[in-house]
């Protein structure tokens, strides 16, 4: 199964990916409330859920919907009624034009009863799918928005990654909602039409022709149980290979997939990923089979008595025989409907169970979205002030922040260094709010963020992350992203002169307006260093009073480095900037040098004090200077 060039007798054989298992302290399976009776007793809401949803998104098509249901069952209904009429008067006395002549009527409105029958069942499929593409488009939206609205530390949280791909799956199965529910309301009205019928011509045939599909219905439902619990126990599995697909067939990661001889593993990892996940689905299927024989025999048993009754009582004189005819055209009707009722009610039960994880997932969601208070941010800020600040990520031991007490003013250039994981980058999600501190407050000129409408506090910030979004959207966009200020380039022209870019741009087949993503048709593509350069570009457009810049220049040259940093110190005068950075010659511009270690700063003042000190600052220049 490996790749033939990787393999050989001295190698040992790459590893399988690894077993997802939840124990140990923090580990907590996501989805281990989601009991099957738990799922049962949820399924109402989520109906009542959707229907509301599907009401929201177009009314004019659930009237219609409901409405050609309704027709069609009353259709279905006369058909059958006028069938029997008509059988009688066929089967009765008479010669065969009299019998015909006196079946006529009942004949016509069969005829006509079919055809209103035909044209509401085309009109409710019409509806159906009206509704359904913007139904599914709307639980899509509620999906997306919510992942983007909750908490940031929500994405840390144990099995949240696990519930959002369980709500994925609850999305694509709204597509089926419609149309199962569409089929069960019609059979359901064509069976109550058709049970009508049948207890008129004997009160015994119903309950026996109930027997004869509940077995049907019982098997459908046990195997929409197995299923889903197959679906639940792959999750996890599932999960990691959408995100392992996403990484190893991204253009933007195909060079370090080839140049690193990683394609025969990856493919092999995929494949023995997806083998593991095919496996639990095979191991369902015997017990599938189990279930669809024993009720498929238990049904035939049941119907086999019906047939038997009939016959019993059309050769006892119990009915006539005209009606015995009847019966068996309505026998045939009813058991239809009564299996189309049972087979559809359960396959509404199971696309419920999925629908019910996206609702499930979406309660989460909103459980875990930003409830701060009402506080706002005024346009200008004079001063950020930290007090004995501590933040923990979820599941570790150790508070990746602690004890930070710091203040910084309107005009002040900070600097952030130290070592790999000493929490710079933390702390930075602190001050702008990203992250709320488990102890100590954070405060924007006297204003606690835990108390600050989120959004406020983020219309006064700008961060150049580490890790950047290179967005599928024009040069333009890729600056404003959404917020443009003006009808006019000229501000987005004066930050792309800021940061160098000016020459690069021009040179794109349609400058501002060129999409920035060679995958896509007409797009183009920037090198790694003049993508860092927008994204600085498109901190400083915002023209925030915080201005952050978390290893801003890691991938430039000195040329872009030097405009940049030229331009944070231009602009300095009016915002508060903090730059994270290991490049230690960078921090000579900052007017103070904040050191930090394990989570505390453990060293602040100028870089030449600093480096007089002979303390984790200097130690640190004096490696970078050592080669
Ligand atoms: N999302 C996260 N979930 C859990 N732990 C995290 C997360 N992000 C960071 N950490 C942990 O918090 C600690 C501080 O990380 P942080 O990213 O703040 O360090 P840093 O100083 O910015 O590191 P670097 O110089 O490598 O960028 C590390 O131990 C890291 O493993």
């Amino acid at each position: 199964m490996t790749d033939a060039s990787n393999a050989d007798e001295n190698t040992p054989p790459p590893p399988p990916p690894a077993t997802l298992t939840f124990g140990g302290k923090y580990g907590e399976n996501p989805l281990a409330d989601a009991s099957f009776t738990a799922m049962c007793r949820r399924l109402p809401s989520v109906l009542g859920h959707t229907a509301r949803m599907a009401w929201g998104v177009d009314r004019a098509g659930v009237v219609l919907l409901l409405a050609c249901q309704l027709l069609t069952g009353i259709a279905a209904a006369v058909v059958l009624a006028f069938t029997a009429q008509a059988m009688t008067d066929i089967l009765g006395s008479g010669t065969v034009s009299e019998r015909l002549h006196h079946a006529l009527p009942a004949l016509i409105a069969v005829t006509a009863a079919a055809a209103v029958g035909r044209i509401s069942s085309a009109l409710s499929s019409y509806a159906d799918g009206r509704i359904t593409p913007l139904l599914t488009t709307e639980a899509d939206i509620a999906l997306v928005a919510a992942v983007c609205r909750v908490e940031s530390s929500a994405y840390g949280e144990d099995g949240f990654a696990d519930r959002q791909e369980a709500a994925e799956v609850g999305v694509t199965r709204t597509r089926m909602m419609v149309q199962d529910a569409q089929r069960f309301m019609s059979a359901l009205i064509r069976m109550i039409a058709a049970s009508g019928v049948i207890t008129a011509l004997h009160p015994l045939m119903l309950p026996l022709l109930l027997l004869a599909v509940l077995p049907a219905g019982a098997g459908a439902v046990l195997s929409a149980r197995v299923d889903y619990e197959t679906h639940y126990l792959n999750v996890g599995d599932r999960n990691v290979r959408s995100m392992m697909r996403w990484w190893a067939t991204y253009s933007r990661f195909g060079d370090e997939v080839r140049a690193n001889g990683m394609t025969g593993y990856l493919v092999y990892w995929y494949r023995a990923l997806s083998d593991r996940i095919d496996q639990r689905t095979l191991t369902a299927a015997p017990r599938q089979l189990r279930i669809v024989l024993i009720t498929s025999a238990l049904g035939g048993v049941f119907l086999l008595s019906t047939w038997a009754t009939l016959a019993w009582l059309a050769a006892g004189g119990r009915i006539a025989l005209p009606v015995a005819a009847t019966a068996v055209v309505a026998v045939q009707t009813t058991l239809a409907a009564l299996s189309q009722f049972v087979i559809h009610g359960a396959a509404m039960f199971h696309t419920s169970l999925y629908l019910a994880d996206m609702r499930s997932f979406l309660d989460m969601a909103a459980e875990r979205a930003p409830r701060r208070g009402e506080l706002t941010i005024p346009e200008r800020v004079d001063e950020i002030r930290l007090d004995e600040v501590e933040y923990q990520y979820p599941g570790k031991d150790e508070p990746a922040v602690a004890g930070v007490s710091l203040t910084l003013r309107r005009g002040e250039i900070l600097a952030i260094v130290g070592e790999n994981g000493s929490g710079k980058s933390t702390l930075a999600k602190l001050i702008t709010g990203i992250l709320l501190a488990d102890k100590g407050r954070v405060l924007w000129d006297g204003a606690d963020l835990a108390h600050a409408d989120p959004d406020a506090v983020w219309q006064r910030t700008a961060l150049v992350p580490q890790n950047f979004a290179c967005w599928p959207l024009r040069a333009r966009e890729n600056i404003t992203l959404g917020q443009p200020k003006t009808f006019d380039d000229g501000p987005v022209w004066d930050v792309v002169d800021a940061v160098g870019m000016r020459e690069a741009i021009e040179k794109l087949p349609r400058q501002l307006d060129t999409l920035l993503a060679k995958e896509l048709w007409g797009g183009a593509e920037l090198s790694g260093g003049q993508w860092q350069r927008l994204v600085c570009g498109r901190a400083l457009y915002r023209r925030t009073p915080l201005l952050i810049l978390d290893e801003p220049t890691s991938q430039m040259d000195a040329r872009g480095e030097h405009a940049i940093f030229l331009e944070i110190k231009r602009i300095a005068v009016e915002r508060m900037t903090i730059v994270v950075t290991h490049q230690l010659e960078n921090t000579r511009l900052a007017d103070r040098v904040l050191v930090m270690d394990k989570g505390r700063i453990v060293e602040q003042g100028t870089y030449e004090d600093l480096v007089g000190a002979g303390g984790l600052f200097a130690e640190l220049v004096a490696l970078a200077q050592d080669r």
